[in-house]
Parts: C-alpha cells; structure tokens; sequence
C-alpha cells in the first residue's frame, strides 16, 4: 500500500481528492501543502496530494511555491472536484461572532457571508477543516468547510451548499519523484515552471515556442523568485504530453530561452477534453518532418 501525503488535517476537500486520485492507499493528513510535498521528499510519503487551482480564486500560491523549490516532483494524475461549502458551528453555540476558514474558502462564499453572518469577524485558517477544528476546541464560533468536516468534529451544521458561484470547481493534482510518466491518452496536460532571463520579450518568446508548434496553453501564472524584487518565474500549463514529438520539440525550445526549466509533469486531463490539434501541427507531421529533413542531412533528399 502506498502512503499519500495530503494537505489536512482530516476532512479538507484535499482528503475528498486524494480519496478519488489513491483510493485504498495510505492517506496521511498533513498541516501544510508545503510539509505534504517536504514528505514525499524526504521519503516519508510515496506521492502527496494537493490543490493547484480553484475556478474561482485562481491558482494556490502555496503550491505552485513548494513545486518550484527543493528537490523535482512531478505531477502524476489530476481530478476536479465541485465546491461547495458547509457552515459548521458548535451544537448549541450562542452567538457567531468569527468565521474562520482558508483564505480561498472564505473568498468563495463573501457574499453569503455578507447576507448571512454580517456581523462576523472573517479570520484566515490555515486549511477549511483546521477552521472546524478551530470551531471544536472554542477557537472560533463558526467554519466555513468541505461537508466531509463534518464526519470528523461532531459539529453542527448551520448552512449547506454554501457557494457563492454554484459551479465552483478546484483541481487537485498527486505529485510524486521523478520516475516513469504515465502514458499518454490523447487527452494530457504538461506542466512545467520556468525562470526566464529579465530582458525584453523573454515571456514572448516562451509563449511564441509552444504556439509555433501549434500548442494550446491551459495556464500562465507568475510568482515571484523571492530573490529578486521584480522577477518572476513562469508556471505554464498546456495540452499534450512530453511523449509527443511536437511536446517534446517545444520543451527543448523553451530549455534554450530559460535560466532554469522545471518540468512538473505530463498525465491525462481530469476533465478528459482531447488534444486540439490544427492542421500541420500532428505528431505525424513532426515525425515525417524530421525524417525528411535527416534524409536532406544524408543528401539522400533535396
Ligand atoms: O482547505 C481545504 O479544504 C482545501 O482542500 C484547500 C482549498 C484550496 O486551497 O483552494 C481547496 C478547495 C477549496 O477551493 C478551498 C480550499
């Protein structure tokens, strides 16, 4: 059985992902994205689980952080989960006079909590189930949470289906070592992070590789080095899979641009939309494309 890292404590919707992307393994509550990715590096889980982006708030910048920094991991399989949220307070509790959840929960239901808790302080956990926790032990009165967190803590449940836009939607991704990559199915995503040199057009440049190889982007986000004031790193997303030879060939392009390029990996898409593919821009084109152009190498073709 493998041992899956994943952002807790128990009950976040992270624990409902990593139950969909490692079910029957090992699941191991972690306190922070960060500690869950720091155990799949020193070995103490075998892959981690956690959120990447929220349809919307964006991306979690606490991820894309930890997967720029220390040892490689490489994303492996990805789901999406609707979110909506429960309100969990404590059985028989008087007065709500703080809401406490993750900064990106609480973003997502504002204007619930405007109609509804008006007069509550809105506090920042540091999870949605650590709030229910928080909630538990008199820490706050009320949790904005995954309705999970309520099989854990024995709270009372004020507001279900709480969500300020209904279709809201995260994607989780399972990371692990560098090690063999999924196959391909037609329908993959590619992630990778790069440092580009501080010059004019460097981003252009990154951008106009994968879109010369007929390469359509999921996701562009900048993050900070940290080093640096003023300079970013580059988490770009896009469909297909490094097995690809148009993949394959725009990854080496992007190498050429780049200080330093990270590659987080290649694995099939949890919404399962297909490769798009223009015409002039097939693996089969690639190929013939090289073949012909060795044979010209060879003098074999003119
Ligand atoms: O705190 C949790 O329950 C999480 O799994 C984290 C998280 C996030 O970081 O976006 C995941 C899904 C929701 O969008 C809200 C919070």
């Amino acid at each position: 059985m493998s041992r899956i890292a994943y952002f807790g404590p128990r009950g976040t919707f992270t624990e409902q992902a990593a139950r969909v992307l490692a079910a029957g393994e090992e699941l191991i509550p972690v306190e922070t994205v960060r500690l869950a990715m720091t155990a799949v590096r020193n070995g103490e889980a075998d892959a981690a689980c956690v959120p990447i982006e929220n349809s919307v708030e964006g991306v979690v910048p606490a991820t894309l952080d930890a997967l720029s920094e220390a040892a490689p991991l490489v994303a492996v399989a990805e789901t999406i989960l609707p979110i909506h949220f429960s309100v969990l307070t404590r059985p028989g509790g008087g007065d709500i006079k703080t809401v406490a959840s993750h900064p990106h929960a609480l973003a997502q239901v504002r204007e619930w909590l405007e109609e509804n808790l008006p007069d509550a302080d809105q506090v920042a956990s540091s999870s949605t189930s650590a709030a229910a926790v928080g909630v538990r032990e008199g820490t706050f009165d009320a949790a904005v949470c995954a309705p999970v967190a309520n099989e854990h803590y024995g709270l009372e449940v004020l507001a279900e289906g709480v969500a300020d836009v209904p279709d809201a939607a995260t994607r989780f991704l399972l990371v692990r070592a560098p090690g063999e990559l999924p196959e391909p199915t037609g329908a993959d995503r590619t992630s990778v992070v790069a440092a580009a040199a501080n010059r004019t057009g460097t981003l252009a440049e990154l951008l106009t590789e994968l879109a010369s190889r007929g390469i359509n982007l999921t996701r562009l986000d900048a993050r900070p080095t940290r080093s640096n004031f003023g300079e970013y790193r580059f988490f770009i997303d896009f469909e297909g899979h490094v097995a690809e030879p148009r993949v394959l060939d725009a990854l080496t392009a992007l190498r050429r641009h780049c200080r330093n390029l990270r590659f987080l990996g290649s694995h099939p898409r949890a919404d399962g939309t297909r490769t798009t593919i223009e015409p002039g821009f097939g693996n089969d084109d690639f190929v013939e494309a090289a073949v012909w152009a060795d044979a010209v190498r060879k003098g074999d073709r003119a």
